[in-house]
This record gives structure tokens, C-alpha cells and sequence, in this order.
């Protein structure tokens, strides 16, 4: 008995330690579980872990590659939640500011990327991406494909719907590497890019492109494979569209009708008015089939991109070789927009519209002017649709 009573004593630290170390190893256990259920992006309602884009754009300095932000004084997981929670708001204003800017002026300079899908059946495929690329996975490639034009025929909606895709990643601003940067060379350009997965297709869009001369045989010298993608819209709205774009900066220009014309008198169109000029399309178009096939350019149609978001889109996930997930469950009409819209944004999971620089009221055109144009870009309409064999409806 007195040895028992006398042993009971010593016996005991021994479980308690062990308990103690139990607990320790269950708290790191699930703190662990818990970093990594961040890391999975599951922990907040935020779509996903953002990367910042290759090269900073004039919004984003220093954001290269790498998580942004951090918070020295929070625990390692919330840290990171904050980081995250941080980026998207940063990447949400950058693009909010790109798209504010008019389009086809910004500078180059990267811009917003992102990983992961947002909206329907790419969820799972663009969580394991993200964090595929969270974990610094993927390298920066030259684009695969390119949307090269045309100005103001929709590019912008064309590449922002189609970043809802898992397997596509694109440069937000536009590069204007073939045309403006040329000199910068290739590992500049491809230093803007977002880092891919294999499988993941590069891409920017930059629609000045299509009407740059040296542009064709500068992207087939970077890659003859490159797939090519023009949004085009019936040359008159888009001749308007353009001028609206230019009123909305400088207030004072002339009328549109009296930029439209040499010699009004006469009726005489102004052919060197960069307005009209981007609109005559199968003349531009000439200049690239010199050095693509035709297989290789697939022609999207801008009205069909308002009226058949989802139809378009098909088309072109086909074209890229993707799995057709971006459907019409991905879009719904925004009435007050007047325009179709996203669902869920990209990283989050709200609706998302484009800016208020897309959609834009344009100024009521003298309809005589409105006709004589139609009456000159007939010929041209024709002859494209001809070479694209394609009816795009314009006349
Ligand atoms: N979903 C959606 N939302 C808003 N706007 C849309 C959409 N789809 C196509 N569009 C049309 O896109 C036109 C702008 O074309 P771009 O993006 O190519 O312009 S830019 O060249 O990049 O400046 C823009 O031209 P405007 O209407 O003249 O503003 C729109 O008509």
C-alpha cells in the first residue's frame, strides 16, 4: 500500500506532458489544415488567390509577379488572407482605371492578370491553378494568340469574357509591343506576361494591330503558329464609335460630318481620317494574309458579341482548341448597361459590367452622312466578306 501510494504521485506528469504535446501537435495540425484551406482560397468569400501581373503597370508599380502587401503584425494566415483580400482590391481599381482609360490609348505597361475561373464550370480546374501558380508554379510565355483589332469593335469584351476561362490568362493594358515597343524586344514583351500553367493559353489583345503594317510580319517572325483574332463591327458605327471615343478627350474637335468629308461639296470621304480608314477592312486584311493563312485569323463579329455573347464565344473557345465552358449560363443582359454582362466578376462573385467608357452614347450623325458612308464602305464590306467568308450584315 505505501508503495503504491508513494508511486501514484511520480506517475502522474507523465500523462499530463504527454497530453500537453498532444495538444501542441493537434493546434499546429489544424493551424496548418487551416493555411492550406486559405491557400485553397476556401477560407473568405474571395474567388481566388491573385497574382499580380508580369511587369507593373503605371497603376500597379512593383507589383511583378509577386503577392502584394503584407502584415508583419497578424498571424501568418490571416496575413496572407489580407494580402489576398488587398491584391484583388488593387487588381479591382486597376482594372476599373484600364478600362476608364480609353481603351485602345492606354500605354503599355502589363497590367492586371488572373488566376482561377470565376462563373460556372471552370471552378475546381481554376482553383487547382491558382494555386498551382500561388505556389510559383508556370513560367511566362510569348502569347499564343492575339487579339489584334479592331479598335472599337468589342476587343475589350471579347478578352474580358474570355479570361472567365481557366485555361486562358491575358495581359489586362495593352502591350502595343508590335506596333509602338517593338524596339523593347521579345523578352520585354514576354516579361508582361502572366505566368502559365501547361495546358494555359497566353494572350493580350491590342487592336491597333490590325491596321499596323509592320505588325504582320513582326508576330509571325515571333511565331508563325500565332492565332490571330479580329473583332469587327460594321465600319460606319465603328467610324462613330471611334470619334465619340476622341470627343470624350478633346471637346473642341469639328463635327464628325465635317471630318468625314475632303470636300463636302463634292462628297468626297476623307480616306486619310484614321476614323474612316480603320474601317476599310479587307484592305488591312491583304496586308496580313501575306503572312497568315486564313485559318489561322478567325473573325469575330462585334454585333454578335452584344447580341450572342455566349454564340461568339463558342466560336472562338473552338478556334483557341479550349473546352467550350464559357456559355450563355455566364452572361445575363444588363438593362441599365444596355449591354450583356458577366454574372460573376472575375474574383468575385458579383455581376460585372465593362467601364463606363464601353457602351458609350454616341452624338446623333447627319443621316445623309451616315449614308454616303455606307455607300463608300459597301465595296470594301463586300470584299471582305468575301475574303473571310463570312456575311457580316453591315449592308
Ligand atoms: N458587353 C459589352 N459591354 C460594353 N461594350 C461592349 C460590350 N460588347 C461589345 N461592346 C462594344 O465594345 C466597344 C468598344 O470596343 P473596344 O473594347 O474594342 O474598344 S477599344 O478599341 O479597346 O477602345 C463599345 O463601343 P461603344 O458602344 O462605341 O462605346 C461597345 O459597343
Amino acid at each position: 500500500m505505501a508503495v503504491s501510494a508513494a508511486a501514484a504521485p511520480a506517475a502522474e506528469p507523465l500523462p499530463r506532458s504527454i497530453f500537453k504535446k498532444f495538444l501542441v501537435m493537434l493546434c499546429s495540425l489544424l493551424m496548418s489544415l487551416y493555411v492550406f484551406y486559405c491557400l485553397a482560397d476556401r477560407c473568405q468569400t474571395l474567388p481566388g488567390p491573385i497574382i499580380a501581373a508580369g511587369a507593373a503597370s503605371e497603376e500597379d508599380e512593383g507589383g511583378g509577379g509577386e503577392f502584394l502587401g503584407g502584415s508583419a503584425e497578424l498571424p501568418p494566415w490571416q496575413a496572407a488572407a489580407a494580402r489576398r483580400k488587398r491584391l484583388l482590391q488593387r487588381l479591382k481599381q486597376r482594372r476599373r482605371r484600364q478600362e476608364a482609360a480609353p481603351g485602345a490609348e492606354v500605354p503599355a505597361g502589363g497590367g492586371g492578370s488572373r488566376a482561377g475561373g470565376s462563373g460556372g464550370g471552370g471552378g475546381s480546374a481554376g482553383t487547382a491553378g491558382t494555386l498551382a501558380l500561388l505556389l510559383g508554379e508556370g513560367s511566362k510565355r510569348l502569347p499564343q494568340a492575339i487579339i489584334i483589332g479592331v479598335k472599337k469593335g468589342g476587343t475589350r469584351a471579347l478578352l474580358e469574357f474570355l479570361r472567365v476561362h481557366p485555361d486562358v490568362r491575358a495581359v489586362g493594358a495593352e502591350p502595343h509591343f508590335f506596333d509602338r515597343n517593338y524596339e523593347r524586344g521579345l523578352a520585354w514583351y514576354r516579361d508582361l506576361m502572366p505566368r502559365t500553367l501547361e495546358g494555359q493559353i497566353t494572350m493580350e489583345k491590342t487592336p491597333s494591330y490590325f491596321v499596323t503594317k509592320e505588325a504582320p510580319a513582326r508576330i509571325s517572325s515571333m511565331s508563325k503558329g500565332t492565332k490571330l483574332i479580329v473583332v469587327v463591327r460594321d465600319p460606319v458605327t465603328r467610324a462613330i464609335s471611334d470619334y465619340t471615343q476622341t470627343l470624350s478627350k478633346k471637346p473642341d474637335i469639328p463635327t464628325f460630318e465635317s471630318l468625314t468629308f475632303k470636300n463636302r461639296t463634292t462628297g468626297l470621304i476623307d480616306t486619310s481620317w484614321s476614323a474612316i480608314q480603320i474601317g476599310i477592312y479587307a484592305k488591312h486584311l491583304e496586308n496580313w494574309l501575306l503572312y497568315f493563312p486564313i485559318g489561322q485569323i478567325l473573325f469575330v463579329s462585334g454585333e454578335r458579341m452584344i447580341s450572342d455573347p455566349a454564340g461568339e464565344l463558342g466560336r472562338v473557345q473552338d478556334f483557341l482548341g479550349l473546352k467550350r465552358i464559357i456559355t450563355d449560363k455566364h452572361f445575363y443582359f444588363n438593362k441599365t448597361k444596355g449591354f450583356p454582362c458577366l454574372k460573376k466578376a472575375e474574383g468575385s462573385s458579383k455581376p460585372h459590367c465593362l467601364g463606363k467608357t464601353k457602351g458609350r452614347t454616341h452624338p446623333d450623325i447627319d443621316q445623309e452622312v451616315v449614308q454616303r458612308l455606307r455607300d463608300f464602305y459597301r465595296p470594301f464590306n463586300m470584299k471582305f466578306y468575301q475574303m473571310t467568308g463570312q456575311d457580316f450584315g453591315w449592308d
